[in-house]
């Protein structure tokens, strides 16, 4: 479409993704900036700087610049930026152009929010920059056909968010946003274990946790696992049996937040689509759509058949970098 270089941003909270036509997800690392806290210098980005949370020594931070799918931090939601096009554009053999790019904003953004996207992508090299809804992206990289006029339903859970939307015809007819995503469910967890056991563990841990036995469905084979924190009491190092079931208890509310913004959404569905909705279901993306049982538990839940994208961690850039095809098609992108 623009003879330049094209690629599709998806700006989250937990991990920014790249993806080009030509050579697919070029760039896939946590949305992460370490720096220096003495000289305000960013010492690492990416994979290197999420090795750094909770171990990094009193003058380097590790820090989340993006919270809740918003930008938190811009200056370094800028460096965030620059580092990923210098590295998207090396690894796709290119060091000078400026590209174009498409970056997908949550639902519910603000038109602030936008602008310091916008204001952040420029400021970082790109040439044009087109934002489009992130659950519009999610929908076309799960293979929806959102151009058309049927319902096509999505539940995109993420880090930081979770957005439910019906597109129809290019367009989003019914929406919700939560501030509520997968890394919630690891704030649950650390949560839990403080209060049950007096014991604190970090981030890494509690999702690791939340990955090896976090059930959304309550019926469930019992799992247990070995957890490893600092005992509140004595300070010392200690190894805990957490049950399956006690993780299920622990993530509960959360659950039911991310099922009442499906419902609501559902519920403001115009009603010459609900037979659609009953017909094609619900598609779920987003790595937060990885817990164990979701697809059944949400299924129970709504009465609707739900079911999984191929590629839920990729399905948001996917769908950012193709829409380049099809901007004409979107009424809701920003230029
Ligand atoms: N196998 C898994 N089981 C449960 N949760 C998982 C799994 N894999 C990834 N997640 C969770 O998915 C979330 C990240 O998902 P994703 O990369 O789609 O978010 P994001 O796009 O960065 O966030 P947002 O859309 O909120 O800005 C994290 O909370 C992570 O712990």
């Amino acid at each position: 479409m623009f003879g330049t270089l094209e690629i599709g941003i998806d700006l989250g909270t937990a991990n920014v993704l790249v993806y080009s036509k030509n050579k697919g997800i070029v760039f896939n690392e946590p949305s992460v900036v370490a720096l220096d806290t003495t000289t305000n210098k960013v010492v690492a980005v990416g994979l290197e700087a999420k090795a750094m949370i909770g171990k990094t020594p009193g003058k380097i931070t590790a820090i989340r610049p993006l919270k809740n799918g918003v930008i938190a931090d811009y200056d370094i939601t800028s460096e965030l930026l620059k580092y990923i096009i210098t590295k998207a554009s090396t690894r796709m053999g290119l060091t000078i152009r400026k590209p174009n790019v498409v970056i997908c904003t949550p639902a519910g953004s603000t038109s602030v929010d936008k602008r310091a996207i916008q204001d952040a992508a420029r400021n970082a090299g790109a040439k044009k920059v087109f934002l489009i809804e992130e659950p519009v992206a999610a929908a076309i990289g799960a293979g929806l056909p959102v151009d058309e006029p049927v319902a096509n339903v999505v539940v995109d859970i993420g880090g930081g968010s979770t957005e439910v939307a019906i597109i129809s015809f290019g367009g989003v007819v019914a929406c919700h946003s939560i501030r509520i995503g997968g890394d919630h469910l690891d704030d649950d967890i650390i949560q839990y274990v403080r209060k049950e056991y007096n014991v604190l563990i970090g981030e890494p841990t509690a999702e690791q946790i939340k990955m090896e036995i976090g059930y959304a469905l309550v019926d469930h084979e019992k799992e247990v696992l070995e957890v490893r924190g600092r005992d509140l009491l004595t300070g010392l190092p200690k190894t805990i049996e957490l049950h399956s079931y006690e993780v299920r208890d622990a993530i509960k509310e959360s659950l039911l937040h991310i099922l009442e913004a499906v419902r609501a959404t559902l519920e403001d569905s115009p009603a010459e689509l609900s037979g659609d909705i009953v017909d094609r279901g619900v598609i779920l993306t987003g790595g937060g759509s990885l817990l164990k049982g979701m697809e059944q538990w949400l299924s129970e839940q709504i009465f609707v058949p739900v079911h999984l994208a191929n590629e839920p961690l990729e399905s948001v850039a996917i769908g950012t970098g193709r829409a380049l095809d099809f901007l004409h098609k979107l009424p809701s992108v920003a230029r």
